[in-house]
């Protein structure tokens, strides 16, 4: 996908969520609140302001005092004690709206007992918010000394109607009055600090009243503007005058007593016995008055605690003014620039090339939306908070991507089918192409009419092998790896192939601790089959240690081996532990051996012969229990012979000799070893097409397994990039790719290997077994190329002689007398023939197994030479010189 179309996605995307979030959609709003108190969870507690005491009225409390509602006494008692405590103030989070007829008196106690505390603090509750300025209701003249004026207009500013005002004996004896409406009534997100009741009055919150009674601000000296509100010179940021309420603890944060133990504890002092509280604490402070009775339903959701008592929100509002600790939230444009660039990342990772899909699907989107959560926490410690909606974006990003990422692949399948299906059309098109051309072929009685009609019918033959070709590799090959295919430690092999015997050697010494010899070729495995033995061997819990001693200089190689003794050579500061020392009870394996010096062979001796060997430097004889494992390339014979291997140590180590064949001598293991690779490379269900098993199988493989391997791990990349689940030639290198054509065209296969056998006797042999044909075919083969030739050399058979042999005339002679043969054996069958058609009838069935294609060169031949065209003579036949 261009770049500029992940822009594009991203800014759609985005955008949606921006229209999300702005239209405050339910299931989101409520990810949102959970994803809320996760952050405020993941900050942690503390304590709420020391200055802030919570006196509440539980079920216990209802239950001795007679029920709910308590009576107002009660409420009188609990100001009275608190007025003698000098408190500061007292918030009285109890909705007194209807006087008690019954008991007039005690509303008068509790109206006096205000009256005289001159520090009460009283709460009342808007029924309805947001309703428009027309509706304003009615309500009593005695607020309005409790209001605040502002100038500031603002169009957002929440409207209250239907005030449920306490009733106007403690209206008019209290000491101010705040309301108790939040918004959201679980888990309470912000407050309006002021509620607009009318023109330019405001009703303050509880929470607003006492802020200001804590810094001792007169009301007249409280200013609201649009983003903030001033208390005196303390400025509270809002937004449209709301705040959020900054969560820091749950009731463990609170300093709260139950009532009825605050006056016990009074009653204890009164009697000179020592009180469940220290009511001393209690001067000077904010103390609210409130329920918190699960009973009667008095608990909202908060960050920490699911049953919290309501009037906590309202400390909580407070405690986040007085700490001046504010929570601010991203705006919805930086919200949206978020969204842009998280939903940019996510679509860039997963619409990566060659990543997997588990990847893509699972590790990409939770790692983005784990940095996501991270830098929001950093933000929210520092008390800015962002919401959800950048991570909704994340996740519809990541969707988006994972679609995209399988509708590409779907289209690839169905292309690859659909390029599949036309090839098989064209095949069959073409098969029915060649049976026209065979039957008009049979019909034509002129040989150079045939011979056109031949070469567009060899024509069609080539096409329809390109096609196969083609359509070989648009087919996927199935392994059959549970059924033929095997493993050990690693080393994967075909049941019953040329590696089974050396899989069973490998089983049956590694038990014992004789040294091995491994030859074989670069890339075959040596190493491996090395480690095998170390696993399969008692030694396999101590150390294998390999060392390549071509890679390494000779004066190095001797140390690292053996170690050295402090001041051996200038740097030689420490003493230092050799790999023998290092691997004492496991096993060593030598790789290159033949590359070292006499000399270094002789220690090697040393340490086979008796464990014994000194650190560079060093006197003293170190004995070690090692086994050896070696391994070459070479031939260590030819070194033995050449003086630059020590023939003792090749006895030594060739007690057990283990030769690896390379790889195309056992090309049974190749679909094996390909499947071993396309899941050692985690392909998912990536597939090898027809095509390209034909090319490994017809490969040559100089650089053995590790180049098959190599080949692999590129075909996969290749493949992936393109959003295939099929390797196909393509992706192969072009030598290795080249290969799967090889089988094609046999005629030229055919006549090449002859060739390099330069026709020899047991060229047509060795040709059958190379090719994997049996000897007729490739007898018949021959005759048809003979007689084709001597047709086109217009029967001069020195001439074709030459051609076949590729120009080589000392081979042209061999040939020579292969076509006499095939020309005498021609003649003789047709000696009994009269006619044309007896002749071709005789071809066709003397002639069984040679290839269609020839046949007109043959009949030509013998009806020309019936016909007295061609005679011995003409043939220069008669001659001795053949
Ligand atoms: N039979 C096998 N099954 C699976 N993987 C194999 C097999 N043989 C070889 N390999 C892999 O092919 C690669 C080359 O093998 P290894 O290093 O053992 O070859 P080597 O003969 O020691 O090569 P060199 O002589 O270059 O050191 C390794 O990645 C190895 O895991």
């Amino acid at each position: 996908m261009k770049v500029q179309h992940k822009l594009l996605i991203a800014f759609l995307i985005s955008f949606l969520i921006f229209i999300v979030e702005l239209a405050k959609l339910q299931p989101f709003e409520s990810l949102n609140s959970l994803f809320n108190e996760l952050k405020f969870r993941l900050r942690g507690q503390s304590q709420v302001d020391t200055s802030l005491i919570f006196l509440y009225i539980d079920d216990n409390a209802i239950y001795s005092l007679g029920g709910y509602p308590l009576k107002r006494s009660y409420y009188a008692l609990l100001i009275d004690l608190l007025t003698q405590l000098n408190v500061k103030a007292i918030a009285l989070d109890i909705l007194l709206t209807e006087r008690n007829s019954d008991y007039p008196e005690r509303d008068e106690l509790l109206a006096l007992t205000i009256k005289n505390s001159n520090r009460v603090y009283l709460g009342g509750s808007f029924a309805n918010l947001k309703r428009s300025d027309k509706d304003t209701s009615n309500y009593s003249k005695l607020i309005e000394k409790f209001l605040i004026k502002a100038n500031e207009k603002n169009p957002n500013f929440i409207k209250g109607s239907n005030f449920l005002a306490p009733f106007d004996e403690l209206l008019n004896s209290c000491a101010g009055l705040g309301h108790l409406n939040y918004i959201q009534l679980n888990f309470p997100k912000e407050i309006p600090l002021i509620i607009q009741i009318d023109e330019n009055r405001y009703l303050p919150s509880l929470s607003l009243e006492l802020s200001r009674i804590y810094y001792n601000i007169p009301r007249d000296s409280v200013k609201i503007l649009k983003n903030e509100i001033y208390l005196g010179r303390m400025k509270i940021p809002t937004k449209d005058g709301k705040i959020l309420i900054n969560y820091i603890a749950g009731t463990k944060g609170l300093k709260m007593y139950p009532v009825l133990d605050f006056v016990r504890s009074y009653d204890a002092i009164k009697s000179g016995l020592e009180p469940e509280i220290n009511l001393s604490e209690f001067k000077d402070k904010i103390v609210f008055i409130g329920i918190f009775s699960e009973a009667l339903g008095q608990v909202v959701n908060t960050p920490f605690q699911d049953k919290f008592p309501p009037t906590g929100i309202h400390l909580m509002a407070l405690n986040t003014i007085i700490r001046g600790k504010f929570l601010t939230e991203t705006t919805s444009t930086l919200n949206f620039i978020l969204s842009f660039v998280f939903s940019l990342l996510i679509l860039h990772l997963t619409l990566m090339k060659n990543i997997s899909n588990i990847i893509k699907l699972l590790v990409f989107p939770s790692l983005v939306i784990l940095i996501f959560l991270l830098f929001s926490l950093a933000l929210f410690v520092i008390d800015i908070s962002i919401p959800a909606y950048p991570a909704f974006a994340i996740l519809f990003s990541s969707l988006l991507g994972v679609i995209y990422t399988f509708e590409i692949e779907r289209k690839k399948m169905i292309e690859i089918e659909s390029q599949r299906s036309k090839i098989e059309e064209m095949i069959k098109e073409k098969e029915l192409k060649i049976i026209e051309l065979q039957q008009k072929l049979e019909s034509l009685k002129l040989m150079e009419e045939k011979s056109s009609l031949i070469s567009n019918l060899e024509k069609t033959y080539d096409e329809v092998k390109e096609l196969t070709s083609k359509f070989e590799d648009f087919s996927d090959f199935n392994i059959n790896y549970e059924i033929n295919g095997a493993e050990l430690e690693g080393i994967v092999y075909s049941k019953g192939g040329k590696m089974e015997e050396i899989i069973s050697t490998v089983q049956k010494v590694a038990p014992s601790d004789a040294p091995v010899l491994i030859t074989g070729e670069s890339g075959a495995g040596k190493e491996l089959i090395a480690m095998a033995i170390h696993k399969l061997s008692e030694r396999k819990d101590k150390k294998f240690v390999t060392i390549n001693c071509s890679a390494v200089p000779e004066t190095l190689l001797e140390s690292e081996l053996f170690g050295y003794e402090k001041g051996a050579f200038t740097g030689a500061t420490q003493r230092k532990k050799g790999l023998f020392e290092i691997a004492d009870g496991g096993t060593i394996f030598l790789d290159e051996i033949a590359e070292t010096s006499l000399s270094f062979q002789t220690k090697i001796l040393r340490i086979l012969q008796s464990g014994e060997f000194n650190r560079i430097g060093g006197t003293e004889v170190l004995k070690v229990n090692v086994r050896i494992i070696a391994a070459t390339n070479r031939d260590i014979e030819k070194a033995i012979r050449e003086g630059k291997f020590r023939e003792d140590l090749y006895y030594r180590l060739n007690v057990i000799r283990i030769h690896i064949p390379p790889l195309r001598e056992r090309k049974e293991d190749i679909p094996f070893l390909v499947e071993h690779f396309l899941r050692k490379f985690k392909s998912g269900d990536i597939k090898v097409s027809h095509a390209v098993m034909i090319a490994f199988l017809n490969y040559d493989w100089p650089g053995n397994i590790r180049q098959l391997e190599n080949a692999i791990k590129r075909a996969i990349i290749f493949a992936r990039s393109d959003g295939r689940k099929l390797i196909q030639l393509k992706d192969l290198p072009e030598e290795i790719a080249k290969s799967a054509k090889g089988k094609i065209d046999i005629e030229e296969k055919i006549l090449n290997s002859l060739r390099e056998k330069k026709f020899s006797h047991s060229s047509i042999s060795e040709t059958a077994n190379e090719l994997g044909l049996n000897r007729g075919t490739i007898g018949e083969y021959l005759r048809g190329i003979c007689f084709r030739n001597l047709y086109e050399c217009k029967f001069d058979i020195t001439k074709a002689s030459l051609k076949i042999a590729g120009d080589d005339p000392d081979v042209s002679e061999r040939v020579k007398k292969k076509l006499i043969d095939y020309i005498k054996n021609l003649i003789e069958n047709i000696a009994q023939c009269k006619s044309e058609d007896e002749i071709k009838s005789l071809i066709k069935q003397k002639y069984k197994n040679l290839p269609l294609r020839y046949h007109p060169y043959l009949e030509e031949f013998a009806i020309r030479f019936q016909k007295g065209e061609l005679t011995m003579e003409k043939l220069n036949l008669n001659g001795g010189d053949t």
